[in-house]
């Protein structure tokens, strides 16, 4: 899954691709580089940050999510809101990517039914703004895949289909350092819910303060060898895909991580 954020603010790649014809040409460059499905977001989730209006998350969205899924590609919307999801999918989005896995808005879960799209349940627990102070666990695999059994009860109540949710882990969203590597090793117990499971480390600041050198962290675009290493370590555990901002090298791991399988 390649990250293509349609928005000024990104943590690591904000501003880039505000323009839409840019925007267009860099999914369909990750689709040559091998993605198999590009994630389309209009409003920064990094730590922090505030929200958008729903107009201004559909008008950095919706045409490219046209242009992109019109030019072949399979594409995701990274949306909280029904509204949005609901003008991404009528543009050819066939996945919502909630990373409030259907918290943020009620409307979500019976629009996700409604229209047989798949859905990605992420873990999360408060908006960017304020999720910092909800970083408190006492056992965090535990309480993080109870809290996504809990959204996929919610998502199967709504209506939605058993083979249309995958679940997300949601590293860096409520969760310190200590957190994203303990969730990292323990994807299993992720994948024990029964539904597959999506990865997102790509670029983030866990990775950026492992690398930091006389406390200065990696810089979040010198961060992707780090995300290569935990990519593998998630196939390793049988996920169901990753979300990355640098594809080809991931395809590359990927492939080399599936020939070792064959020669076990
Ligand atoms: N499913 C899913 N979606 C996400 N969307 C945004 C971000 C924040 O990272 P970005 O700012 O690089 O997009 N991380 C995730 C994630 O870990 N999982």
């Amino acid at each position: 899954m390649g990250v293509l954020n349609v928005t000024p603010d990104s943590f690591s790649d904000g501003g880039a691709y505000v323009d839409p014809s840019i925007a267009v040409a860099y999914g369909l460059a990750m689709r040559s580089a091998g993605a198999d499905i590009i994630d389309v977001g209009g409003e920064s989730t990094r730590p922090g940050s505030g929200r958008v209006d729903a107009v201004t998350e559909m008008a950095r969205t919706v045409e490219v999510v046209r242009q992109l899924t019109a030019a072949g590609a399979r594409v995701s919307i990274d949306t909280s809101r029904a509204a949005v999801a609901e003008a991404a999918i009528g543009a050819g989005a066939d996945i919502v990517n909630d990373v409030s896995g259907g918290l943020a808005d009620p409307d979500m879960l019976p629009l996700v039914a409604g229209t047989g799209v798949r859905v990605v349940l992420m873990h999360w627990r408060a908006h960017s703004a304020t999720m910092a102070d909800h970083a408190e666990y006492g056992d965090v695999v535990a309480e993080v895949v109870d809290e996504l059994a809990e959204r996929v009860a919610a998502a199967k109540t709504a209506g939605v289909a058993d083979d249309r949710i995958i679940v997300d882990p949601g590293l860096g969203f409520a969760k310190r350092a200590g957190h994203n590597w303990t969730l990292s090793a323990h994807l299993d117990r992720i994948k024990a819910l029964g539904y597959p499971v999506l990865f997102g480390a790509s670029r983030k600041s866990y990775l950026g303060a492992l690398l930091a050198v006389d406390g200065t962290p990696r810089p979040a675009v010198e961060r992707d060898a780090a995300t290569l290493a935990t990519s593998m370590l998630a196939f390793e555990q049988g996920v169901w895909g990753v979300r990355v901002h640098q594809v080809r090298d991931t395809v590359d791991a990927l492939a080399v991580w599936q020939a070792t399988r064959r020669a076990r």
